[in-house]
């Protein structure tokens, strides 16, 4: 399958070299020059659960694209703040056929995506995989995870189990969702509290989990997300979804990752995800009426530290 990945970060570097490995026929698009150069001159170098590997995948910067090949699937890896100009500069790989998955965190990607791709080839979802940036060129991965994903058009279940198929036979682990709207404000939850929490508190979400106020603000962060989903007619089970978002304190699974808004924060001074997780959520708290105290002050909190840091 010729996949395109759009936005070849830490995740997109992940799945690109995943989907490579398991016979897949990868090209990887990125903004980023250094880090283009770098996968095109020296390779794609990672270190995949402690060992050192370095994969041969064809790279392009966006400026680059062409029109003469198009692709089966592009997979969305960009930043939430970056998806509008990804979209708009991958047109040209685009047929009536491609496939465009979008697995960032964040709520409500699809109204950005339904402006350039027609609903039928549009499927959304979530992953717990993790990875980071180590600088141009070089990715550090380790763990496991998993992916959510569904169709958004109708009568594109079987299309969606394909997609998912796909993605599992390369390792990614991924399963047909039939309610992911439920999966990707449950994702959310977790970005809600980990991704900020970690940043503003400086720590990884082992360390923070072993906090003794963490639960508290967990369950708090979460009910505020479940009042928002709820005015949405997305009935989460905040039970659950706090059991959930307190595995990753695990330090023999993901609880040693600092997560992706830690890395562009405190590690590369870079805006954050922040407005499309819980300013999205205080956002929509305000249309319907819904107090969101705590993810209103988180999203000032991270706001104040983007400014402290003069992250661009
Ligand atoms: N990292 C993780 O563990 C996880 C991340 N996610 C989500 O996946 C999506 C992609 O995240 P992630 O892969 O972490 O993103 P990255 O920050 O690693 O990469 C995203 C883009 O940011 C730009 N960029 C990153 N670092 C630099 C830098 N130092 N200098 C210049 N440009 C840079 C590049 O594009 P450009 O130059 O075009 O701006 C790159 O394609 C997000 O929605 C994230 O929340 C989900 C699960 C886990
Ligand atoms: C790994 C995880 C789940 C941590 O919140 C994540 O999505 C991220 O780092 O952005």
């Amino acid at each position: 399958m010729k996949v395109i990945i759009a936005g070849a970060g830490a995740m997109g570097s992940r799945f690109g070299i995943m989907l490579h490995q398991g016979g897949n026929d990868v090209t990887l698009v990125d903004g980023w020059p250094d880090h283009v150069n770098a996968i095109r001159n020296n390779g794609l170098k990672a270190n995949l659960n402690g060992e050192d590997i370095t994969v041969n995948i064809p790279v392009m910067l966006q400026s680059e694209i062409k029109a003469d090949e198009k692709a089966d699937l592009i997979i969305l890896f960009t930043k939430s703040m970056q998806l509008d100009k990804m979209l708009q500069d991958v047109k040209p790989l685009i047929s009536d056929n491609t496939k465009i998955l979008c697995l960032l965190n964040g709520i409500g990607h699809e109204d950005t995506i339904e402006k350039y791709i027609p609903m039928e080839n549009i499927f959304i979802g979530n992953t717990m995989w993790t990875a980071g940036l180590v600088g141009p060129g070089q990715v550090k991965l380790f763990g496991n995870g998993s992916v959510e994903l569904q169709n958004l058009g109708q009568d594109q279940e079987s299309a969606a189990q394909d997609l998912a198929k796909v993605l599992s036979d390369s390792g990614l682990n991924a399963k047909y969702s039939d309610n992911i709207h439920y999966s990707i404000y449950r994702k959310a939850c977790v970005n809600g509290t980990m991704n900020c929490l970690c940043s503003i508190l400086d720590v990884n979400m082992a360390e923070f989990g072993a906090t003794k106020p963490a639960h508290d603000i967990v369950v708090t962060v979460v009910n505020e997300f479940a009042a928002v989903a709820h005015a949405e007619g997305v009935d989460l089970d905040v039970k659950e979804v706090v059991e959930h978002v307190e595995s990753c304190f695990d330090p023999e699974t993901i609880g040693k990752h600092y997560p992706s808004m830690y890395q562009d924060l405190i590690n590369n001074h870079r805006l954050t995800e922040i407005d499309y997780i819980n300013g999205a959520v205080s956002r929509k708290g305000k249309k319907y009426n819904i107090a969101t105290p705590y993810c209103d002050l988180l999203t000032q909190l991270i706001h104040c530290k983007e400014d402290i840091l003069g992250a661009k």
